[in-house]
């Protein structure tokens, strides 16, 4: 028999641990096994090219430090071959090869054959782990089984390809036929097998069950390496995996992202941060690194990260509340152990109609802007009602905001958008309806134009004509979003003007017609105050800039 043995060391207390470890948790090492490669890309529409799958495997094994990694089904595709020879020829390289795990079938030669053409050197071999499989999909018996699983053994051996054995459908066996199940671990525990992989398949198992079935299996075969690989379907996998490794299980298998069948994999992200902060295991991954295989896997799979999924979610360490920013200032009120600095992260305070004064603080802080009280108190009113409209502000964002609100306050407002109505059709032009206030009175007037802000303003020009007055010319009109390149984000418009003199006004929201026409507004209001002659505490303009004129 060449199971290997567990391994138990000494393991002092996590000093951030205010409690007492899981039972049966202290001092063993715990092996992470991550299969992103192989039952995360079981994830449907999920397929990595060759060549991904070795910058995964890399960073896997390099950055992230796990154990071993599965990175394949044997005999799946061409492609998948071409993959699994690239992990294999820069794992040989590096001395990883017996780290590198490719799951085959009770098929020999076929799926050794496989592994042996692909370079590998591990098998993982899936065998029926219920009496339900065995009779229902292989419909053998289990002796006939049993010699099968033999014979693939054996055949591994002289292939110099060595064995774990995966009980395909373990769980529902400990429930519904578990002499079969447990005479088959029986039986594998004489062969040259490495580790038992107890997979719960369909993800059906409760924490007590998994307890209950780890504290038999491990009390019935000490001495053997037991594996368990869980699944998320109700939502337990972290929960499960907690119990199996503080009731004796001496290893995991995670995805990245959670990724896998169905509802996916126990996530290599949660797992570890539990590990770490719930028990005295002892683990190899390194947690600051795992932010950015997480984005890089997103990146590859396709699949977009959930924002509150725990860890990894863009939103899982922003403070909204601004009761929160708060608290953080006075004494770090609001501090646990999940700290984002450990998963090569940063706090973030969102700005919103909830945030407040601390948040915006906060943010101010990390772009180095400091505002006097009162420019303090005119922004934190613009963000609530941004925040009225649009959940949530960036940071980024807050630049924007900063030069827009100081720029409108220096301003008497006598002119505004009262309304508007705007079409946008396929072979029709746009149209805009427009309602604007002038010194209070009214004036409507509808326009077609070859855009909609073209529309807005050929609209604003009849109005103004019939007033006899004339609009400023027009000469540059440029539009950005802050960095991050989100199509959410608020756009800036920034429209230069010539009215004699040559000027900028700035227009923010997160419909870029509707920030070219917020610029537009305010040049109103600038050409308004430049023609009222302004009152000793109205604003009027300087040069390229405005300025309060004290009395
Ligand atoms: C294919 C097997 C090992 C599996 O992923 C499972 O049972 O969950």
């Amino acid at each position: 028999m060449m199971l290997k043995m567990k391994a138990t060391g000494n393991h002092a207390s996590h000093p951030s641990k205010g409690f007492k470890p899981l039972e049966g948790s202290v001092g063993r090492r715990i092996e992470i096994m991550d299969t992103t490669l192989r039952d995360g890309e079981q994830t449907s529409g999920v397929s990595f090219l060759p060549s991904e799958k070795l910058q995964i495997a890399k960073l896997l094994l390099e950055e992230l430090k796990v154990d071993r990694i599965e990175v394949a089904s044997a005999r799946v595709s061409e492609g998948e071959l071409e993959g699994v020879q690239k992990i294999t020829q820069w794992a040989a390289k590096k001395g990883y090869l017996d780290r590198v795990e490719v799951l085959g079938f009770v098929d020999t030669p076929v799926s050794v054959n496989w592994i042996v053409e692909a370079g590998g050197k591990v098998l993982n071999l899936l065998t029926k782990g219920s009496m339900n499989h065995l009779v229902h999909q292989l419909k053998k018996t289990p002796e006939q089984h049993f010699a099968d699983i033999q014979k693939s053994i054996s055949y591994a051996q002289e292939m110099g390809v060595s064995v774990n054995v995966y009980l395909e459908d373990w769980s529902n066996g400990m429930r519904n036929s578990p002499e079969y199940t447990l005479s088959l671990i029986e039986f594998l525990t004489k062969q040259s097998v490495k580790r038992i992989m107890l997979p719960d398949t369909l993800g059906l198992l409760s924490p007590k069950e998994v307890k209950a079935f780890f504290e038999q299996i491990v009390a019935q075969f000490p001495a053997v390496h037991f594996d368990f690989h869980a699944h998320n379907d109700y939502d337990l996998s972290v929960a499960n995996v907690l119990e199996a490794i503080s009731n004796g299980a001496a290893g995991l298998h995670t995805t990245i992202n959670g990724l896998g069948e169905r509802a996916g994999n126990a996530p290599l992200e949660s797992v570890i941060a539990v590990i770490k902060d719930f028990t005295d295991l002892e683990i190899g991954v390194q947690e600051q690194k795992i932010f950015r295989v997480s984005k890089l896997v997103e990146q590859f799979s396709g699949q977009h990260i959930p924002a509150n999924k725990p860890v990894v979610g863009e939103n899982v360490f922003t403070q909204t509340a601004g009761i929160h920013a708060d608290g953080d200032n006075k004494k770090n009120l609001y501090f646990n152990d999940l700290m984002p600095e450990r998963f090569g992260r940063q706090r973030k305070y969102a700005l919103g109609k909830t945030s407040g004064k601390a948040n915006i603080l906060k943010n101010l802080e990390e772009l180095g802007i400091s505002l006097e009280k009162d420019e303090l108190a005119k922004v934190t009113q613009r963000i609530i009602e941004l925040g009225d409209k649009k959940e949530r502000v960036t940071t980024e964002d807050l630049p924007y905001i900063i030069s827009d609100v100081l720029q409108n306050n220096s301003i008497s407002k006598h002119i505004s958008i009262e309304g508007y109505h705007m079409t946008h059709s396929k072979g029709l032009k746009p149209t805009v309806q427009l309602r604007m206030s002038i010194h209070g009175k009214f004036y409507d007037e509808i326009a077609t134009g070859d855009g909609q802000y073209d529309s807005f303003m050929r609209a604003l020009k009849k109005i103004y004509k019939t007033l006899g007055r004339e609009l400023p010319k027009l000469t540059d009109y440029h539009v950005s979003i802050p960095p991050g390149g989100k199509t959410d984000a608020f756009v800036e418009t920034v429209i230069t003007w010539d009215y004699g003199k040559i000027f900028k006004t700035k227009g923010l929201d997160p419909d870029q017609t509707v920030a070219a026409m917020m610029a537009t507004e305010k040049m109103l209001n600038i050409i308004e105050n430049m023609n009222y002659q302004p009152t000793k505490e109205e604003s009027t303009y300087y040069g390229n800039q405005y300025r309060t004129v004290a009395g």
